[in-house]
């Protein structure tokens, strides 16, 4: 018989933060344009401040090392803008990842590199991933339509690529755009490598032209910071300052200032970062998520704790992302009494908590957001985080900056 070991992380209650510095990772999805702009650029650019990031990481080493099949194993966006990369630089590649990348879909990315005369097969189920990639031909034509409700990243792939195609692209969005920042985000950078581009009304388009060589320096992860928002709302007192953030982000979850300035957090923007302090609850009466929607599980516990009954939006997006995040939330949020109830179709209200029991054990079902989003929960209760190398996804030192913080963590082996 074989043993399966699982490691918990136990984190012991506590309720106050003296002043901390929290050095944040670099955003992934920063990093992960700029490499797939790096890899289509011709010339030297000079990019720093790469993520620490497994999805990063997983961008660095394939695009280094150029296997024939590039197992993405569980990034998105790494699935996503490879795709298009290879298709666009001809190459002949096998994209997988692991079995739950093989459940999110990429029918819609598929069909648009298909319409521009891409050669792609799949290999298992028809619309998702493992593919095959042979390259693309011939363009065969530049206009694709895209809807734009599954993953804004299918959008994003077909723009950073668009400027190689010799006859360049116009990209039509079709019905509702969720995560339309990381759009924008996509373009803005897009830009500063010196691409000009036009986005009017649901027409994005781009000529063929030239990535520039250019310094780009990623900020820190606005997803990161999150939950150092949620953590110091959910305390009964202190400050953190979270370096490396900027008032004018390229990412969309700097939505997060003002949400928590509902939840009592007063951000300061000053010396290259965020001072957070606390100030009074106002109340958040209701939130729409669609366009910063990997917010959703930290504001989720945030309000659950605090005693706010607000009503979520713009959440449709969650279902498909690293697990089926609404379910995962509606099974650990019940393990304190709270609930996220869906009160229409596509409408979930917070129940908060009332009781709270004397530990609470999160499973976190291969996403990294529900490890970093219930931590927050150690302001209450003792908390144990299941498989708690989750996390690396995108903030491989997140338990580290806990022990900073003066959060006292301790390994927990089961067998
Ligand atoms: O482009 C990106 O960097 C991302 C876009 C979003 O995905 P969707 O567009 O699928 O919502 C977001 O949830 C993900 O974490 C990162
Ligand atoms: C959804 C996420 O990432 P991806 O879609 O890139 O796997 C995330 O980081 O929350």
């Amino acid at each position: 018989m074989t043993t399966h070991t699982m490691t918990s992380l136990r984190l012991s209650q506590k309720s106050d933060f003296n002043p901390t510095t929290i050095p944040l990772p670099s955003s992934k999805s920063e990093s992960n344009r700029a490499l797939v702009i790096d890899a289509l650029t011709e010339g030297e650019n000079k990019i720093t401040n790469l993520a620490e990031a497994r999805d990063t990481q997983t961008m660095i080493r394939l695009l280094s090392s150029n296997p024939a099949v590039f197992d993405v194993l569980d990034a998105g966006t790494t699935m996503r803008f490879l795709t298009a990369f290879a298709t666009v630089t001809n190459q002949k590649k096998v994209m997988t990842g692991t079995a739950r990348m093989c459940e999110r879909p990429i029918g819609v990315l598929v069909n648009a590199l298909r319409e521009i005369g891409a050669d792609i097969h799949y290999l298992n189920a028809e619309g998702y991933p493992p593919l095959a990639i042979h390259g693309l031909p011939a363009q065969k034509s530049n206009k694709v339509k895209i809807r734009g409700d599954v993953s804004s990243q299918y959008i994003s792939a077909m723009a950073m690529i668009a400027p190689l195609l010799p006859q360049g692209l116009e990209i039509e969005l079709e019905g509702k755009v969720g995560s339309r920042t990381y759009i924008e985000m996509t373009l803005e950078l897009m830009a500063q490598f010196g691409i000009n581009y036009t986005w009017e009304e649901n027409k994005i388009k781009i000529a063929p032209q030239a990535y520039q060589p250019t310094a780009f320096a990623v900020e820190s992860d606005w997803s990161g910071a999150s939950y150092w928002f949620s953590l110091l709302a959910c305390a009964d007192s202190g400050a953190l300052f979270l370096e490396g953030l900027k008032e004018n982000s390229l990412q969309g979850d700097s939505a997060i200032v003002e949400i928590m300035s509902h939840l009592g957090i007063k951000s300061t923007f000053e010396n290259g970062g965020v001072l957070l302090k606390k100030q009074a609850v106002t109340g958040l009466k209701n939130w729409d998520f669609t366009h910063c929607p990997d917010l959703a599980q930290t504001v989720a516990v945030t309000c659950a704790i605090l005693g706010q009954n607000a009503i979520f939006t713009g959440v449709e997006s969650l279902k498909i992302k690293e697990t089926d995040r609404i379910f995962a939330l509606q099974k650990e949020l019940a393990k304190f009494n709270a609930e996220l109830k869906e009160i229409e179709p596509e409408v979930y209200q917070v129940i908060p908590s009332v009781t709270m029991p004397n530990q609470v054990q999160i499973h976190t079902y291969d996403d990294h957001r529900m490890a970093m989003a219930f931590m927050p929960l150690l302001t209450k209760t003792e908390v144990i985080i299941e498989d708690p190398d989750v996390v690396n996804k995108s903030y491989p030192s997140f338990w580290k900056h806990c022990n900073l913080a003066g959060i006292q963590t301790e390994n927990l082996a089961e067998l």
